[in-house]
């Protein structure tokens, strides 16, 4: 369990106490968190609790139980997601009748929809659709836009959703709050059943989210805190998230104690990468490269000339050429400011280099709410199935069963056996439809039918089913995805295991490295967003600008390829320009042509 740790590092995991671990990109607080994970779990002595890992993404959730997977660890009592996944499964689904607005039933709504009445709301009033509004509350119920103007959007929003008896993910998580500050039974209950709290990336976590954390904790000595993060790489600033001081977590969790640990150095990148991402760090810590590529020169090059109809062209060379050094297709990532710019990038670079397989996880036209009921069926059914997927596929159907005896009083088991036939039925249901929708309402239909349930019966899975069909449809319609194949295998291949060179937004990228980034749009307005620039103190702004560089920067294990195109003009017409800290930064970059 302690393999492959440092002195440091194993005092960490093995601490008795709460903790809040520091420390710089690359110094192993993933590889800290899921051994912690790992020994809490062998040390549990009763089968009675569980432990929560709450992760910035899904995708951090599924890493840590693979690693764990992988360690040959059990993880029944373990429970791993976002903090939206938590509040939903554990506090609104079982504790939705204390709350007078969620009392007659609920669904979440889909980004798509979330984004189309905020646009309509927005022109209505004459507001510019693409300012960004923030719908975050904290835990007084106020909104937190610097404008009032704002906030009454917001809150006009959430009125309009919740006469449809809808919630979005800003509200889920302030009536998750509401409860568990109002219910003494529910915070009790939470704190008998849990008795770890770990959180990644605690830098980007909200008020609210601190506020359900320390009302769990609260003084009760029954459940302990490990929060592990980089103040540095707090990138969701304008959605609320921020770094909380250690007195600052002190009170929220009733005055217990907390112990601060530091691990140093860094084990991912050359000390080139270091020395250029370091000039984005809030201190002077000098960061020591310690990874077996510590002494390589690598490559970072800075290109604010290209033009961005040049952009495709001159990744594909960069591709090429890592490829033809020996670099694997997912050692290589191309990181874009804003999602919407991945589906075209993709499309582009998948027709000059029809070789080369690519994986963007956002590219995908599935309603982006993994809470849906069929949105879960749906990843079974769409991963192919293999030795590297078969413990995942477990875990999932395992969920999924579960899922189904909560929503139909229906006891079907979920032991190991039981669940391997569940599997099973998925395995042999090939529907015959080509088309992305058909297939699944077929699969899902065939699966239902294999189980003997009759879910049009049951009000929430038929709710879902909606939300998720009528949120597939809107995407596929939508200004993004209206050009991509609504073929299923199209729709399969974003769920392939990461074979491909990755294309993601620097958000959807924390905690990952590799051996080649390839950053564009570092353009002010970009990098960082307006809403970080416009009516906001410069202090603000530089350290929206500063924590996105030192993000992507030291995301690079050898090679840094960063660019600030030109020919990008903003809704009025006047050209974006570079990012003003990267323009002025003084760097010992490498020639073009030696890429
Ligand atoms: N003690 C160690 N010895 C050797 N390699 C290590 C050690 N600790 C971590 N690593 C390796 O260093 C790299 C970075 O580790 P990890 O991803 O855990 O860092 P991190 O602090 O979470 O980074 P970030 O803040 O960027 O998410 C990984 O490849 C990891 O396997």
């Amino acid at each position: 369990m302690f393999e492959g740790l440092n002195p440091e590092q194993i005092e960490a995991v093995t601490t008795e106490k709460n903790t809040l671990v520091i420390a710089c990109p690359g110094s192993g607080k993933t590889r800290v968190l899921t051994s912690k994970i790992a020994y809490e779990l062998d040390r549990m002595k009763t089968k009675k609790k569980f432990i929560v890992a709450l992760t910035f993404t899904n995708r951090a959730a599924e890493e840590i139980q693979k690693r764990l997977d992988e360690m040959g660890i059990p993880q029944d009592q373990l429970w791993a997601g976002t903090i939206h996944s938590f509040c939903y499964q554990w506090i609104i689904k079982p504790y939705s009748c204390y709350e007078p607005d969620l009392v007659n039933g609920f669904s979440i709504i889909d980004d798509t929809k979330k984004e189309k009445i905020l646009s309509e709301m927005k022109l209505k009033r004459s507001l510019p659709v693409w300012g960004e509004i923030s719908t975050s509350l904290n835990r007084m119920g106020e909104y937190i836009n610097n404008d009032s103007y704002n906030n009454d959007l917001a809150k006009e929003f959430h009125h309009a959703i919740l006469e449809n008896k809808e919630i979005d993910f800003d509200l889920l998580l302030y009536y998750s709050y509401k409860l568990i500050n109002n219910h003494q039974k529910i915070r009790q209950h939470l704190s008998n059943l849990i008795s770890y709290i770990f959180v990644d990336e605690y830098q980007d976590t909200q008020d609210l989210q601190y506020g359900i954390i320390g009302k769990i904790i609260d003084g009760r000595n029954t459940c302990k805190l490990f929060l592990v993060g980089d103040p540095d790489q707090a990138i969701y600033g304008s959605l609320g998230g921020t770094p909380r001081s250690i007195e600052e977590i002190r009170d929220e969790i009733g005055q217990e104690e907390i112990e601060f640990k530091k691990i140093s150095g860094n084990y991912r990148s050359t000390q080139r990468i270091v020395d250029f991402f370091t000039n984005f760090q809030s201190t002077d810590v000098e960061v020591q490269a310690l990874g077996p590529h510590s002494w390589q020169r690598g490559l970072i090059t800075l290109n604010k000339t290209i033009d961005k109809n040049d952009l495709f062209s001159e990744f594909a060379k960069i591709i090429r050429n890592n490829l033809d050094n020996g670099v694997k297709p997912n050692e290589i990532c191309i990181i874009a400011p804003v999602w919407y710019f991945l589906t075209p990038l993709v499309k582009k670079l998948r027709s000059l280099l029809p070789d080369v397989p690519f994986e963007a996880p956002i590219a995908t036209p599935l309603p982006r709410n993994r809470e849906n009921f069929w949105w879960k069926l749906t990843r079974i059914f769409l991963t192919d199935i293999s030795p590297e997927t078969s413990l995942n596929r477990f875990r999932w159907i395992k969920q999924v069963i579960q899922e189904i005896n909560i929503y139909t009083n229906n006891s079907l088991n979920v032991e190991q056996l039981d669940c391997r036939r569940y599997l099973k039925i998925v395995n042999r249901i090939k529907p015959h439809d080509d088309n992305a929708i058909k297939y699944l309402q077929t699969a899902f239909n065939e699966f239902f039918k294999a189980l003997d349930i009759e879910f049009v019966d049951n009000p929430v899975l038929f709710d879902q089913w909606n939300s998720f069909f009528n949120g597939l449809e809107a995407r596929y319609e939508s200004d993004n995805f209206k050009d991509i194949s609504k073929n299923i295998k199209y729709l399969k291949s974003t769920f392939k295991q990461s074979k491909g060179v990755v294309v993601n937004s620097c958000h959807g990228v924390k905690g990952e490295e590799f051996e080649t980034v390839i950053a564009f749009g570092l353009l002010w307005g970009n990098i960082p967003n307006w809403s970080s620039i416009i009516n906001q103190p410069y202090y603000v702004t530089k350290s929206a600008s500063y924590n996105l560089l030192y993000v992507i920067g030291s995301r690079a294990i050898t090679n840094l390829h960063l660019f600030a195109e030109t020919g990008r003009t903003t809704k009025s017409r006047k050209p974006y320009k570079i990012n003003e800290h990267l323009d002025s930064l003084l760097f010992d970059y490498d020639i073009e042509h030696s890429i």
